[in-house]
């Protein structure tokens, strides 16, 4: 189980000793939380060779790295040891909101390399009675995660105004855009997206971490079209013997114990499983209605109808996860048997789990990337957006002036982890 602290000071890898200025406190203990096996999983990938991506003339070049991340050719030696800053990233374009702020897509002046910045303003955090706690929970969970179909975290820091996160940059775009274009996606499209979540499911559970708002748009695709599941902002570590309680999620997407405001755990994310099953397939989730309260009701009592089209297995599958009574829904009492017992499931047996999790299995769709700073694959709605940013330079900003409520939130991944994308 991992063991979260937050409060008292700023975190910084020890691996990022060397450089630091003498303001600069450093916290021992995150490291070795990480699960041995997906630092064995970034390995393998890190012996990947980058590939090229195209050139343009008078532009900068940018390497295409294994696991999607872009890298500008000008400096790549460039070791990042220190905090940084609202300054150090230059914004390009807005690639989203989310409920605190603006997503960006931003270039690190030092390195060229291309991020995302999830910015969340402190006033609208303050504002919500939980959004301190969901800020927390996002950067520190995203911090302790590490596998191959999870965003990564590489930085974070603050200004007065607003929390930063420096995100890897997932230029493919949102699953939900690509299932929206096609309306309905074919089943063995379906089996890959939804064994990379799978994969990436279980092992946040094995870490005691419920996801609880798993959805289209919060899988986003790699440059080479592998997910790569987002958004941890309602994502819950659980204690040992307690369940979660609160209202999380989103409705059509919500497991009938959390609107029956009993105590749940892994079971909601199962059950959303089922429903994004059944919402690539059929292009819609299967509760569905006009207000709240109706589609509340269908999910607490109605069986989902299946249409003709899906296939037995997919079927069989859906329905095991559809289960009102978490304890008869497969994967809810997370247990070795249970990952077996999915990961054998008929609808995955085109499936080598080996291979999927090495991401040596070929993605259904490959985004279509002509220069990756243009975020194409992302709506115009957010892209034409203004880019309005007003940091408040904060580079001599001392620990002690942050408010103690936002205390703890700097981080600095170590220097292997930035730099082997
Ligand atoms: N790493 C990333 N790479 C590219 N785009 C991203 C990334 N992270 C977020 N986005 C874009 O920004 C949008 C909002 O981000 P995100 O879902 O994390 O915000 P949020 O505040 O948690 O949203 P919500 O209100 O749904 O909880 C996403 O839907 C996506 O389009």
């Amino acid at each position: 189980m991992p063991v979260f602290l937050f409060d008292e000071q700023d975190y910084l890898n020890e691996d990022a000793h060397s450089g630091l200025s003498s303001d600069d406190e450093v916290v021992e203990g995150m490291d070795g939380h990480i699960d041995p096996l997906s630092f064995r999983k970034l390995s393998i990938s890190e012996e990947d060779s980058a590939k090229d991506v195209k050139k343009k003339e008078g532009t900068v070049e940018y390497k295409l790295g294994e696991d999607g991340d872009f890298i500008s050719d000008r400096n790549n030696n460039y070791v990042p040891n220190q905090k940084m800053h609202p300054n150090d990233f230059h914004p390009i374009a807005v690639l989203g909101r989310g409920s605190y702020g603006k997503v960006l897509l931003v270039k690190q002046e030092q390195t060229g390399r291309l991020f995302a910045q999830k910015q969340l303003k402190k006033a609208s955090i303050r504002l919500r009675a939980k959004g301190l706690q969901q800020t927390k929970n996002e950067r520190q969970i995203l911090e302790e995660v590490r596998h191959p179909f999870i965003c990564r975290l590489y930085y974070a820091f603050q200004d007065l105004d607003r929390l930063y996160l420096i995100l890897q940059y997932a230029p493919g775009g949102e699953l939900f855009a690509h299932l929206a274009e096609r309306r309905m996606l074919p089943e063995d499209a379906v089996a890959y997206y939804t064994a990379e979540l799978t994969s990436a499911l279980i092992h946040l559970h094995k870490l005691g971490i419920v996801y609880r708002d798993l959805k289209p748009e919060n899988c986003l695709l790699d440059a080479e079209g592998h997910v790569m599941l987002t958004d941890f902002g309602l994502s819950k570590v659980a204690e040992p013997g307690a369940n979660c309680h609160s209202f999380v999620g989103t409705e059509e997407y919500c497991a009938p114990e959390i609107l029956l405001e009993q105590p749940y755990d892994y079971g909601v994310d199962w059950w959303s499983m089922g429903i994004l099953i059944y919402d690539l397939l059929v292009g819609s989730p299967p509760f569905t209605a006009n207000n709240h309260k109706k589609i509340m009701e269908k999910i607490v009592r109605t069986k989902a109808n299946i249409p003709f089209y899906v296939s037995p297995d997919a079927r069989d599958l859906i329905n095991k996860y559809l289960k009102k009574n978490p304890k008869q829904r497969l994967g809810a009492n997370n247990s070795v048997a249970d990952y077996e017992a999915i990961k054998k499931h008929r609808m995955y047996r085109k499936i080598n789990w080996a291979k999927l999790e090495n991401r040596e299995l070929p993605p259904p769709i490959v985004p279509c990337i002509t220069d990756p700073a243009a975020a194409e694959n992302f709506s115009d709605e957010f892209t034409k957006m203004p880019i309005s940013v007003t940091p408040i330079f904060s580079d001599n900003l001392p620990d002690g002036s942050h408010s103690s409520a936002f205390r703890g939130f700097t981080y600095v991944a170590s220097p292997n982890f930035i730099n082997f994308s």
